[in-house]
């Protein structure tokens, strides 16, 4: 395995790559790797003939009281995990390789990014199109593979692909979890072993909706109030930045649940944001 650091080095493979006809699998991240990541990466891996994984923290899709700083930066591990999944490039780039003085240039979409995480991170998308758009044109994939714990950024990505033209797949995968449901994050590292079960009233609250769903409640205000208050009765500590029902393809907001549905959840646990999120597919 190699590690590649230069943005004219990794392309110069990618072009070699496809010049001799092999298939690219991308997995874009942010390092701290877990098993929801290496679940990314074994799709890749059987499907692709070279497989490729980003370790970059994209400084651009943090805000100013954000963690940049404090992100994980585990880098040997992260190598031999990857060592390990038999991935053949980590590309692992310098801020000024990938943003050089003079920068200028981003990618912002019109109306996904206007829900969700897009309103408590302002700018957040913008920095995450732009810089996927940038590793898309370096590692020239066929394929790249997201997870959808972060389902609004699968959906932003998916439509600045096609809208765009971008010549590549883009492939979701489901969420990984902990034994006891707590969907895995390289942020649940913060949280102290106190945290780390009050952390569990996410998971719990995706589970009070399914039951809920599945006993014939379709009123989206209803149900989010009740989780709300569920949230908040369980988990006094808990800050809630958002309880959203929205069509799983727009992320609008919906007030009937019917058809293709998406549950999503941002809560602060102490000072760790976290989210997490359901599909529901109900008959109209
Ligand atoms: N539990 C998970 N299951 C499936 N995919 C995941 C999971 N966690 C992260 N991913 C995916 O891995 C890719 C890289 O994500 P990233 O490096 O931001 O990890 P992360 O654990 O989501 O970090 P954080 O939670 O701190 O944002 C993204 O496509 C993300 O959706
Ligand atoms: C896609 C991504 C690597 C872009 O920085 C990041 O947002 C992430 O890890 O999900
Ligand atoms: N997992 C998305 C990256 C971020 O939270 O900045």
């Amino acid at each position: 395995m190699q590690v590649i650091e230069k943005v004219r080095e990794m392309q110069e493979l990618a072009r070699q790559w496809r010049r001799e006809g092999y298939s690219i699998g991308f997995v874009p991240t942010m390092g701290a790797l877990h098993e929801g990541h290496l679940s990314l990466v074994r799709e890749a891996r059987k499907h692709h003939d070279r497989v490729v994984v980003s370790i970059f923290v994209n400084p651009l899709q943090f805000g100013p009281s954000e963690d940049y700083n404090r992100y994980p930066r585990t880098f040997e591990e992260d190598k031999a995990l990857l060592i390990a999944e038999g991935v053949d490039v980590i590309f692992f780039p310098s801020v000024e390789d990938l943003y050089p003085q003079n920068y200028q240039t981003y990618v912002t979409l019109e109306r996904l990014p206007e829900h969700l995480c897009g309103l408590s991170r302002p700018g957040h998308f913008r920095g995450v199109a732009t810089v996927v758009t940038k590793l898309f044109n370096i590692v020239m994939p066929h394929e790249a593979y997201f997870g959808k714990k972060d389902y609004q950024q699968f959906r932003i990505i998916e439509r600045m692909v096609q809208d765009l033209n971008m010549d590549l797949k883009v492939t979701p995968m489901p969420i990984v979890r902990e034994h006891d449901g707590l969907a895995m994050s390289s942020r649940n590292r913060y949280l102290t072993p106190q945290e780390r079960q009050k952390a569990l009233i996410l998971f719990r609250s995706l589970e009070l909706a399914s039951d809920r769903i599945q006993k014939g409640e379709r009123d989206a205000f209803r149900l989010t109030q009740e989780i709300r208050k569920f949230i908040q009765r369980e988990v006094s500590e808990a800050r809630i930045d958002y309880v959203s029902f929205v069509d799983a393809k727009t992320l609008e907001d919906i007030k009937t649940l019917s058809g293709h549905v998406l549950l999503a959840l941002a809560v602060f646990i102490g000072t760790t944001r976290l989210i997490d999120n359901r599909e529901f597919f109900l008959e109209d």
